[in-house]
C-alpha cells in the first residue's frame, strides 16, 4: 500500500457511523479524527490542516433540508479553502448534490454507502488535496523565482578570483552549508547561484531571501510560512522559503541581520530538518542546502554576543571570502568591457570601448559598491553617452569626479590607507576589534589589509 499521507476529519452526529468510518478510512491516511458536534468545526479546522473533511448534511434529528451541512460547508471554505470537503447524507437527491458542489464541496456520498465507493472517493479526495498543495507550492516557487534577476557567469581572471574558482570546483559535489563573506555588491548572490547550478540539486529551486531588505517582523513568516489566521493579515496560508526551496538550495543573504530569537529557531530547523508554519503544529520535513552570506564579521558578532556561535558552526562548514573589486586588479577592466557590451546591446548604442583616460579612472577608483556599482556606472554612461567611446566625464562616480581627480594628483591612495590603519592601531593600542570599528571596516577586512601592507 502507498505511504499514508494527509489528515481526514469526519463530522457526523451518529457515533456508530463515526466508528465505522474511522475503521474503514484509517488505512488511507496519516490520521482520521471524528466528532459528533459540528460546533467543533471552527476549532478543529483552525488548529489542524485537514486534507479531507467528510461532513454530514443534517445534524438535528428529523432535519432533511441539508441546511446545516451547507452552513458548515461555508464555514470550512472560509477557514480552510484548500481542504477538500465531501458531503454525506441519508436523504440524497440530485438537486442537493448539485447545490453542494456549487457551494464548494468536491463530491457527495449517499447513505448507506458502499465501502468500495467510499474508499475510492476518499482516496481521490486525498490525492486531490495533496496535488493542490503541490500546485500551491509551485505557484509560490514561481512567484519567488520570477522576481529574481537573471543570473550570469562569474567573470574574473585575477589571482584572487582564480582561487575562488578553484574552491568552487572542489565544492561541486559537497552538499555542505556554505558561508560567503564579502562587501556589498562583490557577487555573493551570483556565487551562491553558481554553487547551486553546479550541484546535484540544480534541477530543483534556488530560492534567495535578503534578510537585509525585508522588515524584521516579516522574517519568520517569510522563512517558515504561515497558516491562515496565524496573525491578523494572514488571509490565506502561505509556504515559507524553506518549504519552497526544499530539494534545492536556500540562499540567506545578510544572515547577520537575523535577530537572536530567530537564530535559535533557524538552528533548530537546520538540526531537525523540519519546519512548523506560523500558527500550525504540523511539522513539514524539509531538505535544503543552505548558503548564507554576510557583509559583516560574524565571528566578531559572536564575540559581541549578537550571533549564536552554534548557529555559526552550522552554517559555515565552508567559508568563502569574496574579495572587494578594488583588490581584483585587471578584473575591473574585464568586467567593464563585459557590462559595456551588455548595455550597448540592450540600449542599441554603437559604443566600442573606453577612452584611455576613462579606462584609467575605472582602474583607479576604489569601488565602494564593488561590481554592482561598476555595473550601474557603465549602464548609466552607456545610456547618456553619444560618442563611440565612453569618456572620463561619462562616469558619475560616488566620489565626485573632480575631487577624486584632485586627490589622485595629491595622494597615493594605498599610502593613505596604510597610514590611516597605522594611526588607528596606535590609537587603539593594537586592539584589532576596536581599530576595525574605528576604521568602519570588519575585522576580516582589517586582517587582510594588515597582511597586504605587511603591518
Ligand atoms: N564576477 C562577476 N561577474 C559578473 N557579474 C557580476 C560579478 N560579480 C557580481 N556581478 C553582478 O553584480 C551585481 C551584484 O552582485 P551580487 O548581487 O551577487 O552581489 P552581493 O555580494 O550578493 O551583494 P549584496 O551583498 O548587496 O547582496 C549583480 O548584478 C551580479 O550579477
Amino acid at each position: 500500500m502507498a505511504v499514508r499521507q494527509g489528515k481526514i476529519l469526519v463530522i457526523d452526529d451518529n457515533e456508530d457511523i463515526l466508528f465505522t468510518l474511522k475503521m474503514l478510512l484509517r488505512p488511507l491516511a496519516e490520521s482520521v479524527t471524528t466528532s459528533t458536534n459540528p460546533k467543533e468545526i471552527n476549532r478543529l479546522v483552525s488548529t489542524t490542516k485537514y486534507n479531507v473533511i467528510l461532513l454530514d448534511m443534517n445534524f438535528t434529528a428529523d432535519a432533511v433540508s441539508g441546511k446545516e451541512g451547507f452552513y458548515w460547508l461555508e464555514r470550512i471554505r472560509e477557514i480552510s479553502p484548500e481542504t477538500v470537503v465531501i458531503l454525506i447524507t441519508a436523504y440524497s437527491d440530485t438537486e442537493k448534490a448539485v447545490r453542494a458542489i456549487k457551494a464548494g464541496a468536491t463530491d457527495f456520498i449517499p447513505k448507506p454507502w458502499q465501502n468500495e465507493k467510499m474508499l475510492a472517493t476518499i482516496s481521490s479526495a486525498l490525492e486531490l488535496s495533496l496535488r493542490r498543495g503541490e500546485v500551491q507550492t509551485l505557484k509560490e516557487q514561481k512567484s519567488v523565482l520570477t522576481t529574481a534577476e537573471p543570473k550570469v557567469e562569474v567573470i574574473g581572471e585575477s589571482p584572487v578570483m582564480e582561487q575562488i574558482f578553484r574552491t568552487l570546483d572542489k565544492l561541486k559535489h559537497a552538499d555542505a552549508n556554505i558561508l560567503l563573506q564579502g562587501e556589498n555588491g562583490t557577487g555573493k548572490d551570483l556565487i551562491a547561484y553558481t554553487l547551486h547550478q553546479q550541484s546535484p540539486r540544480n534541477q530543483e529551486a534556488f530560492v534567495a531571501i535578503d534578510l537585509g531588505s525585508i522588515p524584521h517582523n516579516l522574517f519568520e513568516s517569510e522563512l517558515f510560512g504561515y497558516e491562515k489566521g496565524a496573525f491578523t493579515d494572514a488571509g490565506k496560508s502561505k509556504s515559507g522559503r524553506f518549504e519552497i526551496a526544499s530539494g534545492g538550495t536556500l540562499f540567506l543573504n545578510e544572515i547577520g541581520n537575523l535577530p537572536l530569537m530567530l537564530q535559535s529557531k533557524l538552528l533548530t530547523v537546520i538540526e531537525q530538518q523540519k519546519i512548523n508554519r506560523l500558527g500550525s503544529t504540523k511539522e513539514t520535513p524539509i531538505d535544503v542546502r543552505l548558503i548564507c552570506a554576510t557583509n559583516t564579521d560574524l565571528h566578531a558578532a559572536v564575540n559581541d554576543g549578537n550571533f549564536r556561535q552554534d548557529l555559526l558552526y552550522r552554517i559555515n562548514t565552508i567559508e568563502l571570502f569574496i574579495p572587494p573589486l578594488r583588490e581584483r586588479g585587471n578584473d575591473v577592466s574585464l568586467l567593464a568591457d563585459h557590462f559595456l557590451k551588455r548595455y550597448s546591446l540592450k540600449y542599441k548604442k554603437e559604443i566600442d570601448g573606453f577612452s584611455r583616460e576613462a579606462r584609467q579612472l575605472l582602474k583607479q577608483y576604489h569601488w565602494p559598491g564593488n561590481v554592482r556599482e561598476l555595473q550601474h556606472v557603465i549602464e548609466r554612461a552607456v545610456i547618456l553617452s553619444d560618442q563611440k567611446k565612453l569618456q572620463y566625464d561619462d562616469f558619475m562616480l560616488r566620489t565626485p569626479v573632480a575631487s577624486y581627480r584632485e586627490k589622485e594628483e595629491k595622494f597615493n591612495l594605498e599610502e593613505l590607507e596604510k597610514n590611516t590603519i597605522q594611526e588607528a592601531l596606535l590609537h587603539c593600542s593594537g586592539n584589532l576589534t576596536q581599530a576595525a570599528d574605528l576604521l568602519g571596516i570588519t575585522r576580516t577586512s582589517l586582517y587582510r589589509r594588515l597582511e597586504k601592507y605587511g603591518l
